[in-house]
């Protein structure tokens, strides 16, 4: 039986809790992350023809490198690569969880967005236009409630769409400008030659541009990676103001 690694990430109380405990029930274990104060919750469940392994992620307001729950999420992503990450948005307040998807989407496309509190936004008189948001994005977005266990079935579908590869999604590209859109073009291929192509090169060009001291950190820890010394980085990322926040 296939087994597929899955990782829930988004805001914080958008009810990823709620939908991992939905989805493994008993099936569940508690540790802390490796050298960190921050809780991780892994569990597993069967559905279909395949095996999932499912990690709670930290709930976080961006993946930006702030907190301990950031570089945890942050890492998960990026260097563990599940073969999915669901991002869980609070349908009742989607702009500012668009964001966290926004930035999920620049660091992997095997992404599927679940909107979840619908029945707290059909309370409020919120619609969600969930095609509209899908079409825009580029990965499939499904809305459910983890409370009220609805739209799970259509949710898993669609994660096994893309974990089995027969869906690829091509998210969104966030088009910044010209000058910091000309120092990607230059940062990619070294990105690309130092670290092999497993990764983002397009989001770390970005995370490099806004002086990332600790995803440099990370990145050396594991897998010694010179790029923070690299000349060709240092001198593209020279006197860059910061990019994103
Ligand atoms: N009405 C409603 N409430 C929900 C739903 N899903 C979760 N909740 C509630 O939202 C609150 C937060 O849920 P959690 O599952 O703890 O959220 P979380 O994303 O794990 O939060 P963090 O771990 O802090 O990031 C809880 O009170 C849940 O009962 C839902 O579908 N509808
Ligand atoms: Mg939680």
């Amino acid at each position: 039986m296939r087994t597929y690694t899955i990782a829930l990430a988004g805001n914080p109380n958008t009810g990823k809790s709620t939908l991992f405990n939905t989805l493994t029930g008993l099936r569940q274990h508690t540790g802390n992350w490796a050298g960190k104060t921050v809780v991780r919750a892994e569990g597993e469940f069967k559905h279909g023809d395949a095996a999932y392994k499912i990690i709670d992620l930290p709930g976080t307001y961006s993946l930006y490198s702030n907190s301990a729950d950031e570089e945890v999420a942050r890492d998960y992503i990026i260097f563990e690569q599940p073969d999915v990450t669901i991002v869980v948005i609070d349908a009742t307040s989607l702009e500012r969880n668009l964001n966290l998807a926004l930035q999920v989407l620049e660091m992997t496309n095997r992404a599927v967005v679940c909107v979840n509190l619908m029945d707290e936004a059909a309370k409020l008189g919120i619609r969600v236009d969930l095609a509209k948001i899908g079409q825009r994005l580029g990965v499939p977005v499904v809305a459910i409630s983890a409370r009220n266990k609805t739209g799970i079935d259509v949710l898993l579908e669609q994660v096994e769409r893309v974990a089995s590869g027969k869906l690829v999604p091509h998210p969104v590209m966030i088009p910044y400008n010209e000058q910091i859109e000309r120092k990607i073009a230059e940062l990619e291929p070294v990105i690309r030659e130092t670290l092999g192509a497993r990764y983002p090169t397009r989001w770390i060009a970005l995370r490099l541009l806004d002086g990332d001291e600790s995803l440099l950190q990370s990145l050396k820890a594991r897998m010694d990676a010179p790029l923070g010394s690299s000349t060709a980085v240092k001198e593209v990322v020279r006197h860059e103001q910061p990019v994103c926040h």
